[in-house]
């Protein structure tokens, strides 16, 4: 059974200052199996944040079903971790107690709160930083405080909004690094939201290149390459040079039915 599948996926969104309806993503279907990491790549406003939003159960589609493990969503739930560009950490807790959020609110006790909360603050190379404050911390510090939060209930799928948007560059690629090396122990199943190729190529092991407005699949590509990825080398290069064409593609497609 696919881990997630999205079947036929329509969304029109009313845009009611202009009086109109915005078809963000046309009939797009995909299915995603269990353990894969798939990127899902486009221009900005293509419709990446809008497929992950389903899937997390933020939004419904209008057309279309989408099912998590084989069960229909209908709404957030705990099969299901979000990391958000944005940590948006509580800033009046600790990091252990960030990290624990979820089971405050089951009720479970400080003690077993923090206990279930190390094993997360060590995956994510936070030990010691405990009782930091979100204040404390720099930016990829707090992301992988957001990626221990969605840990921590073991979901089956981790969706992830350009986490590593806002970083800079040695962090982010060290972010990327380790995020590999915690699919690869987890072995959960991860959709990533980018506009980035280069990213998309460091981590997934497919690639769904989306259509500028409204959002399709344009192609889906596997990657078969080996870890940790070379970026220099030959075969990136040229999934990079062939996904650069489709894009490139795109925007052109874009401003000439802007013209016409
Ligand atoms: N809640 C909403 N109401 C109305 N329109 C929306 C809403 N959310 C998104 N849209 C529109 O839907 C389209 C797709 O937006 P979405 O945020 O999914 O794109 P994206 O590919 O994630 O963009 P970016 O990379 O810039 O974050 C855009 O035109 C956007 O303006």
């Amino acid at each position: 059974m696919a881990s997630i599948d999205l079947r036929n996926i329509t969304k029109i969104y009313r845009d009611a200052k202009r009086k109109r309806d915005l078809l963000a993503i046309d009939n797009v279907s995909l299915s995603v199996e269990k353990n894969e990491f798939l990127c899902l790549l486009g221009s900005s406003g293509c419709g990446k944040s809008t497929l992950l939003n389903m899937i997390a159960g933020f939004e419904k589609p209008t057309e279309g079903t989408v099912t998590v493990g084989g069960t229909p969503v209908d709404g957030p739930g705990a099969d299901r971790g979000m990391v958000f560009q944005q940590a948006n950490l509580m800033p009046w807790l600790p990091v252990w107690e960030n990290v624990a959020f979820h089971l405050r609110l089951k009720g479970w006790r400080k003690a077993d709160r923090r206990d279930a909360a190390q094993e997360y603050i060590d995956m994510v190379g936070l030990r010691g930083f405990e009782n930091h404050f979100p204040a404390e911390l720099s930016g990829g510090m707090s992301q992988r405080v957001g990626i221990a939060r969605a840990l921590l209930l073991n979901p089956q799928v981790i969706l992830m909004d350009e986490p590593f948007a806002a970083l800079d560059a040695q962090t982010k690629m060290d972010m990327q690094e380790e995020l590999v090396a915690i699919w690869q122990k987890q072995r959960c199943t991860v959709v990533f939201v980018t506009h980035s190729v280069d990213e998309a190529l460091v981590l997934g092991t497919r690639v769904a290149v989306m259509t500028s407005r409204p959002g399709r699949i344009r192609e889906l590509i596997a990657l078969d390459l080996p870890r940790p990825r070379d970026t220099t080398g030959p075969r990136f290069n040229d999934h990079k040079r062939h996904i650069l064409n489709l894009i490139r593609e795109e925007g052109m497609q874009q401003r000439q039915a802007a013209v016409a």
